[in-house]
């Protein structure tokens, strides 16, 4: 990849450990839960669809939460999450390949893999029902291209969530043949959080595309200006996480999946 240039160190860092990292072996095929349907459901239900992230810590989180991977995701899904989210990711996020096949023989919602992918080789892991491509991260030297990748993963039969942060992220996203697009409010150049980027780059995606709003969401209220904005889901995992306490994920995670119908 080129010059890191602008990046926070943390990223970087986040970066060099990834190009580093090899494949699996084996090619992966998955048979997977559909994202768009758990997203369906949850709306019948009267759920804001919310994917639960399990993220034991990151570089921006007041600590780290040691419990059971397993019982947290179990918890989330009480708490009404329509799918999980499970960092993969070992030496920032705290998280394993391990963690999330354990996770996805546990719960039957969908499973995202999140991770930092930047070649194909990568993909062959560990089975998800979702993986992420972040379009800032690829179509640099020494990645694969974003299109390449994408076929890739859809030929192992993952689902793929391509993640932007600008509306011209999102046109490439669109250009590439994403149809779940993730708009992330976290800015991973600088690690800041703004609550304004959905909303400023939602409308650069077509009807046709789910599209998810990622990062810095908390409260009800944030809930309800993503989905004004046109959110069809949301990601969310430092404010259910709670990093460094010891709160009830179930508890957290139904504040925001009953935002909608609590009064
Ligand atoms: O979360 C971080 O600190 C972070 C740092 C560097 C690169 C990526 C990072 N997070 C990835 C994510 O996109 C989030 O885990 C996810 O959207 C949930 O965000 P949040 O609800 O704010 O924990």
């Amino acid at each position: 990849m080129e010059s890191d240039a602008g990046l926070a160190p943390e990223v970087e860092s986040i970066l060099a450990a990834a190009r580093d990292r090899g494949g699996g072996g084996e090619r992966v095929a998955v048979d997977a839960r559909s994202l768009t349907d758990a997203f369906e459901a949850a709306e019948d239900d009267e759920r804001v669809p919310i994917i639960a992230e399990v993220k034991p810590t990151s570089p921006t989180a007041d600590g780290e939460r040691t419990d059971d991977p397993i019982e947290l995701a179990e918890r989330m899904v009480e708490g009404g999450a329509a799918a999980l989210s499970v960092l993969t990711e070992p030496e920032h996020f705290g998280g394993s390949a391990e963690t999330l096949e354990r996770v996805r023989e546990a719960v039957d919602v969908p499973v995202l893999r999140k991770d930092f992918v930047l070649h194909e080789a990568q993909l062959d892991v560990v089975a998800a029902d979702v993986v992420l491509l972040i379009v800032r991260f690829l179509d640099e030297d020494g990645t694969d291209d974003l299109e390449d990748l994408l076929a890739a993963a859809r030929d192992r039969g993952f689902q793929v969530l391509v993640e932007a942060h600008t509306a011209a992220e999102v046109e490439r996203a669109v250009a590439a043949g994403a149809d779940i697009i993730g708009v992330n409010n976290r800015d991973l150049a600088k690690l800041e959080v703004d609550l304004g980027t959905f909303p400023a780059a939602a409308d650069a995606a077509p009807e046709n595309v789910t599209l998810i709003a990622e990062s810095g969401i908390g409260t009800p209220d944030d809930v309800a200006r993503m989905r004004e904005a046109g959110a069809d889901a949301l990601l969310v995992g430092s404010a259910i996480m709670d990093h460094g306490g010891d709160s009830d994920v179930a508890a957290n995670t139904r504040r925001l999946t009953q935002a909608e119908t609590d009064t």
